[in-house]
């Protein structure tokens, strides 16, 4: 199968270009395709890549192809990658970024519609993601589109459970769900740890989570935030240890937060998370991830928004969430109620 990766050339397409190559995730009989546009920068930087990446993984590269038209796209996998970036300080971004992003969306949505195979599997990385996945679900079903947000946020709190309970990553189950970002929902509610048993989980958790509940989280990454960027304006390694002494579902939100602020942004770990669900769409297996997706009613939900889904390679099936806490049902319900009056102004539905 092969593999598209439109807005190559950014800090995000580059890293997702170099870990599906060297991860071997698109293996030398297949196709990845770096998308450009003719018009800007990209235009000359995605033939530069490619000869950096053959330079570099000759013996396992894939075919590498450039194409700097969204009627070029041809992929059974396409990544969207391009178009602008929220800067964390500024406050008004947020549509600024949606009214950017959305002509982006629908250039490479309306082509697909167009001249694709009906069949390929779009996994939006650009932000707004819930944008990206509400226009692309739009023209292509909403079954073929899944937003890899969810899935960074997952990852990361399952990591700062982890650290926590002195276990690595990869022990921890457990989803977050909402909006990507500072909105995230946590569901404490099905963290799991393997080789803990069900008491001994519920003394640890209920230690680490104290008697702190969604309908305070908001409040309290408001202040985390403000005293961040009081820190963070003058000293960097304090601010990062105030967040280290946060509860792990806050420093889940807040340190991805002050990386992107630190000029360092999160381009490692956002293409890594988007490798996983790039490799669980080639792989042929049935797989549980989160993700955002346009709902339909399941769960109580008719927006797009992260929930645990069931992955395949012809898109996502089903919504893997049994009820939840009550403080969580609330959280998510208001979340998705949020999403869906951002994205009002964008979209037909
Ligand atoms: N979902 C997540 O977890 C997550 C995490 C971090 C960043 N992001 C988002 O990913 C996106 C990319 O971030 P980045 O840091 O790589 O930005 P970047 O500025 O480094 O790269 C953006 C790329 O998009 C290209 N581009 C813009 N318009 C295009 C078009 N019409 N066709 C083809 N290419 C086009 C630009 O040439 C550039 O190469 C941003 O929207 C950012 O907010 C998402």
């Amino acid at each position: 199968m092969d593999v598209a990766i439109v807005g190559a050339t950014g800090d995000i397409g580059r890293q997702l270009c170099t870990q599906l190559v060297e991860r071997q995730v698109v293996p030398s009989t297949s196709r990845l395709q770096l998308v450009g546009r003719e018009d800007g920068p990209s235009a000359r930087a995605a033939h530069g890549l490619r000869t950096d990446l053959v330079d570099a993984y000759d013996e396992v590269a894939p075919l590498i192809d450039v194409a700097l038209h969204p009627d070029e796209l041809v992929a059974d996998v396409v990544v969207v990658a391009a178009g602008r970036t929220l800067v964390p300080r500024r406050s008004a971004d947020r549509n600024e970024l949606a009214a950017h992003n959305v002509e982006v969306f629908r250039a490479y949505a309306d082509a697909l519609a167009r001249n694709g195979s009906g069949h390929e599997v779009v996994i939006v990385v650009s932000n707004p993601v819930e944008l990206g996945v509400a226009v692309f679900a739009e023209r292509l079903g909403r079954h073929r589109v899944i937003g890899m947000g969810a899935w960074l946020d997952t990852l990361r709190f399952r990591r700062e459970i982890a650290l926590s309970l002195g276990v690595r990553r990869q022990q921890v189950t457990g989803f977050v769900t909402g909006q990507h970002g500072t909105e995230i929902v946590p569901l404490w509610s099905t963290v799991r740890v393997h080789g803990m048993d069900a008491d001994e989980l519920a003394t640890r958790l209920a230690q680490l989570r104290g008697p702190r509940t969604m309908a305070t989280f908001p409040a309290e990454l408001q202040d985390v935030k403000g005293r961040l960027l009081a820190t963070a304006e003058t000293d960097t390694h304090a601010a990062f240890r105030l967040i280290d002494g946060c509860p792990p579902d806050v420093r889940a939100a807040m340190r991805p937060w002050l990386t992107q602020m630190s000029g360092a942004k999160t381009a490692t770990a956002t293409a890594s998370a988007t490798v996983d669900l790039v490799d669980t769409v080639l792989d042929g297996r049935d797989i549980v991830v989160a993700g955002q997706v346009r709902l339909d009613g399941e769960h109580k939900l008719s927006t797009v928004v992260g929930v645990p889904v069931v992955l395949t390679p012809s898109g996502w099936t089903k919504v893997i969430l049994d009820e939840l806490a009550e403080d969580e049902e609330a959280r998510l319900t208001e979340a998705a109620e949020r999403i869906d009056e951002g994205l009002r102004p964008w979209t037909s539905a």
